[in-house]
């Protein structure tokens, strides 16, 4: 379980989170939405280290968060994607994979492990359906399998929480119905907390969205019952009349 209480972060002065409070229970796939500047990179920051906050505390399995150094909190099983592409394009789908793998793993273990593919990369090539594409390069994959392989990266890592930055971005439709199915899978035995903005993949794969507005968390409930919250409608509505606005100006 993830818990965050009374989370602050201050940027030269600025609020970025204002009093977060969070629970995450385990096992649970978390949508985050909210307009652009919400607080939502800031927030997974947070939780892995990258971002250290000014109060509050970061709960993960009953062990305090805040101090412990990035790569302190991969090995007690977060793991993140990034926006920008981790993929090593001139090695295979399956080198990417076993690459991934090892990150997390002692050296001594390293040294002992025979040749062959261990059964954390095997799960995440099955997992992510690329076992056809296992020893192409990653180089040819289409964007929305290298998103599948860097989400296979992540699960070969073994962790316990996933932190997912807008997967679906870019995606054909297609590819983000697999990924609205993936994503549902790793649920049943990870926790998965998913930053998206595309309101018709959450209509049709969310069920618990936290909507954050200017470093608070505005709203919590299901997707129904965030996009027919007056504030949620304000803050995107809202934003959308000022860009028309905008944008019909002769
Ligand atoms: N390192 C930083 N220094 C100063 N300000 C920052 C820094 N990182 C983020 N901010 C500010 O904090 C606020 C929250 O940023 P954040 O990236 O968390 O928003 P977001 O909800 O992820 O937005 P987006 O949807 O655009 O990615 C923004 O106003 C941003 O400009």
């Amino acid at each position: 379980m993830l818990e965050l209480r009374d989370v602050q972060v201050v940027f030269d002065g600025f609020r970025a989170l204002d009093g977060v409070n969070l629970t995450v229970p385990e096992g649970e796939l978390r949508f985050l939405i909210g307009p652009n500047g919400a607080g939502k990179t800031t927030l997974i920051d947070v939780i892995t280290g990258l971002t250290k906050p000014a109060g509050g505390s970061v709960r993960f399995g009953g062990l305090d968060l805040v101090g412990r150094k990035e790569h302190q909190i991969v090995r007690l099983g977060v793991g993140r994607t990034f926006q920008t592409s981790v993929v090593f394009e001139e090695l295979t789908v399956i080198e990417n994979l076993d690459l991934a793998a090892t990150f997390r793993q002692p050296l001594w273990s390293l040294a002992r492990r025979r040749r062959g593919i261990s059964e954390a990369v095997e799960q995440a090539l099955t997992r992510t359906g690329l076992e056809d594409l296992a020893e192409r390069s990653a180089g040819v994959l289409s964007h929305g399998q290298r998103q599948w392989l860097e989400i296979g990266m992540l699960l070969a890592q073994r962790p316990k929480l996933l932190l997912l930055d807008e997967p679906v971005a870019g995606m054909s439709k297609d590819e983000r119905e697999r990924t609205g199915e993936l994503l549902t899978e790793i649920a049943d035995d990870h926790t998965v907390i998913v930053v998206e903005h595309d309101m018709e993949f959450l209509r049709r794969h969310a069920s618990t969205v936290t909507v954050l507005h200017e470093g608070k968390v505005l709203v919590e409930g299901s997707i129904d019952q965030v996009s027919a919250d007056p504030r949620v409608q304000e803050v995107y509505l809202g934003r959308r009349k000022a860009e028309d606005a905008v944008g019909n100006r002769p």
